[in-house]
């Protein structure tokens, strides 16, 4: 099983964005989260800044839509590029009907659920997408702590995924740093968004580097 370190530019300075994308060269996606001040309390920015990110970045995006209504802009995020459009369960009306319409467009289909959401109603859908995100933290803000209690929801998926030989990627997201990305990994994710983790040092590329070991040494 390969491994995935998708940084989130969440944690990086928004006025050097493209600077601390090159930063971030080696990672596998860039992770780029949407808040709309209304399914999260937080804002940061939507369709035009991600389009300009589509055309700087050398790495395939990583859309995470906190936002309310992702029937109305999800396809706009597809429509721009984006390898991978994740939109949360909580908001969506009809989240089949919706991955389904993202993945007639050629892009990754992502279903993401809060620490709060059973996963019990997605098992038996799993075919339908291309990404399930556990969240393991609040959506909303970065820099908060790993909420292990998410991860039985990751190793009934793994196990899951596993038995019926899918291509759904498993991804996790909040306080993924060098010591929680093996406890991710161990219990079935291949996919880590890490956002502090990787911009709080001098060196964002070299962090991307240890995550992606760790998570090598301690995947499922
Ligand atoms: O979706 C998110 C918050 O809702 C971010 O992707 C996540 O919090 C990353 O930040 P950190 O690694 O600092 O926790
Ligand atoms: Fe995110």
């Amino acid at each position: 099983m390969s491994v995935r370190i998708s940084p989130s530019i969440l944690a990086a300075d928004f006025v050097n964005l493209e600077r601390d994308i090159s930063r971030i060269s080696n990672a596998d996606l860039v992770h780029v989260d949407i808040m709309d001040n209304h399914f999260v309390s937080n804002l940061t920015f939507g369709l035009q800044m991600t389009e300009r990110i589509q055309q700087v970045s050398t790495v395939p995006l990583d859309v995470h839509l906190m936002i309310d209504n992702p029937e109305r802009w999800a396809p706009e995020y597809a429509d721009l590029g984006a390898f991978a459009v994740t939109f949360h369960a909580e908001a969506a009306v009809d989240p089949v009907a919706l991955a389904r319409a993202l993945r007639a467009q050629g892009t990754r289909a992502g279903v993401a659920v809060k620490p709060g959401t059973p996963i019990g109603p997605y098992l038996e859908l799993l075919e339908e997408f291309d990404l399930v995100l556990v969240m393991t933290v609040e959506p909303g803000f970065g820099g908060q702590s790993f909420m292990d209690e998410t991860m039985p929801k990751l190793r009934q998926l793994r196990e899951l995924v596993d038995k019926r030989g899918l291509d759904v990627w498993l991804e996790v997201d909040g306080g993924i740093d060098e010591r929680t990305i093996e406890i991710a990994a161990a219990a079935g994710a291949d996919t880590f968004v890490a956002g502090s983790a990787v911009y709080r040092g001098a060196d964002p590329s070299l962090r991307v580097t240890e995550l992606r070991e760790r998570a090598l040494a301690h995947r499922h």
